[in-house]
C-alpha cells in the first residue's frame, strides 16, 4: 500500500541541509520544502509576517516561533498527497511540538558538522535570491563568477552569512537545537551524520532512505521545488 513519507533535515547554517535536500529530492522524488525559502518569499512579497521576519534576520536571529508556524503549517496542510522533506524547520522545541501535532514524521536527519568547516563554507556561499539556488565558490561554483547559471542574474552574499552575524547564529543554533534533537531521539527517528564533506555523508543517507521509502508509489512522489 502507498504511504506518504515525511522527513525533516536539521543542522547548523552551512551544514549542507540545502545541498543534501536537493540530492534527496532528486533521488527519491520527495518535495523539498525550505523554511528559508518560505521566509524569503514572504519578505519579497512584503507580507506582514515577512516584514516582521526581516527585522530578526538582520540581527542574525531566528524568526519567532509563532510567525514561523503561521507561515509553514498551512503550507504543509495543503500537501496531503505528497511526500516531503522539510529543511530548516523545526529549529526550536516549540516548532517541533507544533509540527508533531500537525503530522507524523518518519525520519529526522541531523547533520553534525565541525564549526571550522561551517565558517569556511559560509564565507564562500553565494545565493540567487529569487530562487534560493546556492553556490559555493569552491564546492559548486557558478559557470560565470557572480552570476546565476539558470537566469543570468547576479548572485549575492546573504547578510546573515557575514562573519559578524554568523558567530551569533551558530551559538544560538546550538542552544535551541539540543532540545529538538533530544525530542526526535526520544521518538526513535533521529539519524545523525558527522563528517566534514557532504560527499561522505550522502551515501549513508541514501542507504537509510532506500530502506525507508520502498513502499512509496509514484503518485506520492513529488517534484523538487527548485
Ligand atoms: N524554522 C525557523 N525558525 C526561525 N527562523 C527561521 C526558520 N527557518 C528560517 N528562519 C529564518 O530565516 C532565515 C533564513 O533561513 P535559511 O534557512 O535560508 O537560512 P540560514 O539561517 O542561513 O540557514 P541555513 O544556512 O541553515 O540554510 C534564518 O536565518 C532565520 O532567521
Ligand atoms: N567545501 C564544501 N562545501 C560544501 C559541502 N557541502 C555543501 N557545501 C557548500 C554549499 C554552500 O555554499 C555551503 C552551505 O551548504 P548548504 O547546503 O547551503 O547548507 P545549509 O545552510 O542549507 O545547511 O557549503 C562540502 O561537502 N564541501
Amino acid at each position: 500500500m502507498s504511504k506518504l513519507f515525511r522527513a525533516v533535515i536539521m543542522g547548523p547554517p552551512g551544514s549542507g541541509k540545502g545541498t543534501i535536500s536537493e540530492r534527496i529530492a532528486h533521488s527519491f522524488g520527495l518535495k523539498h520544502l525550505s523554511s528559508g525559502d518560505f521566509v524569503r518569499e514572504n519578505i519579497s512579497a512584503k507580507t506582514e509576517a515577512g516584514v516582521l521576519a526581516k527585522t530578526y534576520i538582520k540581527k542574525g536571529l531566528l524568526v519567532p516561533d509563532h510567525v514561523m508556524t503561521r507561515l509553514l503549517l498551512p503550507r504543509l496542510e495543503e500537501m496531503t498527497k505528497c511526500s516531503w522533506l522539510l529543511d530548516g524547520f523545526p529549529r526550536t522545541l516549540a516548532q517541533a511540538e507544533a509540527l508533531n501535532s500537525a503530522c507524523d514524521l518518519d525520519v529526522a536527519i541531523n547533520l553534525n558538522i565541525p564549526l571550522e568547516t561551517l565558517k569556511e563554507r559560509l564565507r564562500h556561499r553565494w545565493i540567487h535570491p529569487s530562487s534560493g539556488r546556492v553556490y559555493n565558490m569552491c564546492f559548486n561554483p557558478p559557470r560565470v563568477q557572480g552570476i546565476d547559471d539558470i537566469t543570468g542574474e547576479p548572485l549575492i552574499q546573504q547578510e546573515d552569512d557575514r562573519p559578524e552575524a554568523l558567530v551569533a547564529r551558530l551559538r544560538h543554533y546550538k542552544d535551541v537545537a539540543k532540545p529538538v534533537i533530544d525530542f526526535y531521539k526520544a521518538k526513535g527517528i533521529l539519524y545523525t551524520y558527522s563528517d566534514t564533506e557532504t560527499d561522505q555523508i550522502w551515501p549513508n543517507i541514501s542507504t537509510l532512505l532506500s530502506t525507508k521509502i520502498p513502499t512509496i508509489q509514484s503518485d506520492a512522489r513529488c517534484a523538487s521545488t527548485h
